[in-house]
C-alpha cells in the first residue's frame, strides 16, 4: 500500500517568539524540519513525502535540503493561513489509494513504533490518532471557580493522525471551523470514529522556547 507522509511546517511560530520560523531552527546539529522528515525516510525510504511550508520560505528550504543532503521524494507544497488550510493543500498534492500520515514539522522525536501503531490501526481501521496519557492533575474552569476532573479519561494528541487516502481527503471538503485543533477533529466531524493508539511520550510538539531545550536534550541522547 502506498505511504504519504503530509508533514505541515506553514506556520510562523508566533508562541517561539523567534525570527526565525520554529521548524528550521537548528537542534543537535541540524533543523527540526530536517530531523521530522528523516524520521520517516528512515521509516520507509519509499515514503512520498509531501512538505508544506510558507512560501515564503520555499528558497530557504531548497538551501537545507542541499546542505543536509535530504534524499528520497519530497514534493513542496504552499501552506495556508491556518493549520486546516496547509493540511488541505497538501491533501489536495496527494491522489491515488492509500495511507497517508499528517504530521506536524514541530515534531522531531516521533518513534519509529509510533509510526508502526498508526499504520496498521489505519489499515485495519481507516484512522489511527496517537495518543499519550495525561500524568498531571487536571481543573475545568467552570467561571470564576474550577472544578477537579478525573484524569483518565482524558488523553494528550499527537501526531502523525493517520487516515486512509480517500476518507480524509473527503472529510476536508467541508468547511473550516474553529473548533477543528487537528485532523481528528475534522474527521469526527463529518461523522467518522476515531481510533486512538499509544504514541511515544518524547513526541512533543515544539511550541515554546523551553520546548527547544527539552527536544535538543532528547535528540543529543540518540
Ligand atoms: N498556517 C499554518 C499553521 C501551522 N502549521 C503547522 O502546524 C504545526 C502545528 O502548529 P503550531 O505548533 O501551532 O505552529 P505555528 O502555527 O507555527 O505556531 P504558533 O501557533 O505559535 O504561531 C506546525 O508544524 C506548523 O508549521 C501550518 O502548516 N500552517
Ligand atoms: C495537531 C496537534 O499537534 C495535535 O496535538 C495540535 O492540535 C496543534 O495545535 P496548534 O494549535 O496548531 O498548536
Amino acid at each position: 500500500m502506498k505511504k504519504f507522509a503530509l508533514i505541515v511546517a506553514g506556520g510562523v511560530g508566533s508562541r517561539m517568539g523567534a525570527e526565525l520560523p520554529k521548524q528550521f531552527i537548528e537542534l543537535a546539529g541540524k533543523p527540526i524540519l530536517v530531523w521530522t522528515i528523516q524520521r520517516f525516510l528512515d521509516f520507509d525510504p519509499e515514503m512520498d513525502v509531501v512538505l508544506v511550508l510558507p512560501a515564503s520560505q520555499l528558497e530557504r528550504w531548497e538551501q537545507i535540503r542541499r546542505q543536509f543532503q535530504l534524499t528520497g521524494k519530497i514534493r513542496l507544497v504552499s501552506g495556508g493561513e491556518t493549520r486546516f488550510q496547509s493540511v488541505k493543500n497538501g491533501l489536495d498534492a496527494i491522489s491515488g489509494s492509500g495511507i497517508v500520515f499528517i504530521h506536524d514539522g514541530v515534531r522531531p522525536l516521533v518513534s519509529a513504533q509510533t509510526l508502526q501503531h498508526c499504520l496498521q490501526t489505519a489499515q485495519e481501521k481507516g484512522n489511527a490518532l496517537p495518543v499519550s496519557p495525561v500524568v498531571e492533575s487536571l481543573r475545568q474552569l467552570t467561571g470564576q471557580a474550577s472544578q477537579h476532573v478525573d484524569r483518565s479519561r482524558f488523553r494528550l494528541v499527537q501526531t502523525p493522525q493517520t487516515f486512509q487516502t480517500e476518507l480524509i481527503k473527503k472529510a476536508y471538503e467541508q468547511r473550516e471551523s474553529d473548533f477543528f485543533t487537528d485532523d481528528a477533529s475534522v474527521c469526527e466531524a463529518a461523522g467518522i470514529a476515531i481510533h486512538l493508539v499509544d504514541g511515544n511520550p518524547e513526541n512533543i510538539k515544539i511550541t515554546n522556547p523551553m520546548d527547544l531545550r527539552v527536544a535538543e536534550a532528547l535528540l543529543n541522547l540518540e
